[in-house]
């Protein structure tokens, strides 16, 4: 209908109505992998009514954030994101204009500053030295009941990085209290998760959206609303201390949005009390299970290639030798384990296909024409499998990174699990210092033992798609403590 047809890049032909939604399949980001080698790496597709450009190597993608940022810094926004018009006061779904300019400011200034950062270190070492404790408690409870003592990994993880934002964001350790609000808010977050990452019919066919055929935007409705009433009741205490003149050592996150004053050359007035809300949502939406399902698959992968487990305790041994703990200024003397790192989120980024953008206008790129308001997913699970960009790419080698320049700050484009360009991850900078802390705190704290039944070449790897790629099965595997 917009007489570009002619000038589409190359894609499979679709169904009528639904186009090729029955290409993505349960595994989108593995499927339209597959469909490179028969499409070359820049596909389109028809998603219901949707028109989808996907970017599947880092030559396109260096073509698209190096000269097509701008006109593609829109987000598709999924229908549940909607709900109590949410995207609105979002930094990760608002459309790119002056408020979005103004938070990705705010947020920058406080997660991607170096000394803002460093500030917050005993925050994120305390809620990792919980985890640790809790891990070691939870193993013995398992073998006073006569089992091996086991645990289940990812549960810790997503505490203890869920404690981390509560800390950053509101001074809190919502998790670690005994409080009835705490666990409510955990509870509400994780359905709220859970609905923002499932796939929705209405996205695809939005004549539908008005019935929400799914139930999904009900659904996020009522627990999106929970959430904030939560969060509500956190902005009004912080209120009343500031009108009672207590005033809190350190400035968090909440104190920085409530007391921004405004941009006058963007026009722009203080930040509404929900658009607050929201901010502050979205961190734990965007910070928690990102992070805790990376230290997962570090861990997976470490406990089935016994080289890298060895040469990453090896190296901890040595820099920090058994007779203290781990702290996030020793992260720059650990190369092997930031390449462990580094590997890990080539292999499994958290977000595979990054967060879907929107072309802002009609845009030429690479000899293609692309029509205003074309959905825009870069398949960045794909790039950091590209056998163009890398050698023996299915292999978990991270040596690879070892005396290599190659970052994910979003200029090495064949390696982007962050993304890239405007709309890289505005968290990533913490992201990298919880990831690499938590594992290191993991390997230094414990030994790790498989239980007898699984071997390193029978550990499950299976994928599970949802807000993040998850492991399907989750990791469970046996701590042996082995220094303070
Ligand atoms: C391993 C951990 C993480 C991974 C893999 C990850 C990945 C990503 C990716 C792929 C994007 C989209 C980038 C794009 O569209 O080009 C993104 C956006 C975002 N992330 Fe992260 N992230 C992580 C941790 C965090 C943390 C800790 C926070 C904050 C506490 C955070 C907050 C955000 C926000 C607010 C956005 C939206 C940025 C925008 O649209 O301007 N993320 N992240």
């Amino acid at each position: 209908s917009n007489g570009s047809n002619k000038k589409r890049p190359p894609g499979p032909p679709g169904w009528p109505i639904v186009g090729n939604m029955f290409d993505l399949g349960t595994m989108p980001h593995q499927n339209l992998y597959q469909l490179r080698t028969k499409y070359g790496s820049v596909l389109w597709l028809k998603l219901g009514s949707t028109n989808t450009m996907v970017i599947q190597s880092a030559k396109a993608a260096a073509e698209l954030f190096k000269k097509h940022d701008l006109p593609f810094a829109d987000r598709k926004v999924p229908d549940a994101l909607t709900a109590l018009c949410y995207n609105q006061g979002s930094l990760a779904f608002g459309n790119y204009g002056p408020n979005w300019r103004m938070l990705r400011r705010v947020c920058s200034m406080e997660l991607q500053n170096n000394k803002r950062i460093n500030e917050s270190a005993s925050l994120r070492q305390k809620c990792i030295d919980n985890m640790i404790i809790w891990i070691e408690e939870d193993s013995a409870a398992s073998r006073a009941q006569g089992g091996t003592g086991e645990v289940q990994l990812l549960r810790f993880l997503f505490i203890m990085a869920f404690n981390v934002v509560g800390n950053l964001m509101l001074s809190r350790d919502l998790l670690d209290i005994q409080s009835d609000e705490g666990q409510q808010f955990f509870d509400a977050m994780n359905k709220f998760m859970g609905w923002a990452g499932k796939p929705n019919v209405a996205d695809f066919l939005p004549f539908l959206k008005w019935l929400d055929p799914m139930g999904i935007k009900r659904n996020m409705v009522r627990d999106m609303g929970k959430c904030m009433k939560i969060i509500s009741g956190f902005v009004k205490e912080r209120v009343q201390e500031k009108q009672s003149g207590r005033e809190k050592m350190r400035k968090d996150f909440l104190d920085v949005l409530m007391e921004y004053e405004g941009d006058e050359k963007e026009g722009l007035g203080k930040i509404s009390e929900r658009n607050v809300i929201i901010i502050i949502l979205e961190m734990f939406f965007g910070g928690s299970e990102s992070s805790s399902s990376t230290i997962e698959w570090a861990m997976t992968e470490l406990l089935r290639s016994r080289d890298s487990m060895k040469n990453v305790k090896e190296e901890l041994d040595r820099v920090v030798r058994p007779n203290r703990k781990v702290e996030e200024s020793d992260i720059n003397e650990l190369p092997y384990l930031q390449a462990v790192v580094k590997e890990t989120l080539r292999l499994h980024p958290a977000i595979p296909l990054l967060v879907p953008r929107n072309a802002r206008e009609d845009a030429n790129y690479m000899g293609y024409l692309i029509a205003k308001n074309t959905q825009v997913i870069v398949n960045a699970w794909a790039i950091g499998r590209d056998p163009e960009a890398w050698d023996d790419p299915l292999s978990f080698k991270p040596e690879r990174f070892l005396g290599s320049d190659i970052e994910y700050k979003g200029q090495h484009f064949q390696f982007i699990p962050f993304g890239s360009g405007r709309r890289i991850c505005v968290g990533y900078s913490l992201a990298h210092r919880v990831v690499t802390l938590g594992l290191a705190s993991l390997l230094h704290s414990f030994d790790w033992e498989l239980d007898r039944y699984v071997t390193p070449e029978t550990i499950d790897m299976k994928e599970r798609t949802g807000l993040t790629l998850r492991k399907l099965d989750p990791l469970r595997a046996i701590p042996k403590r082995r220094t303070v």
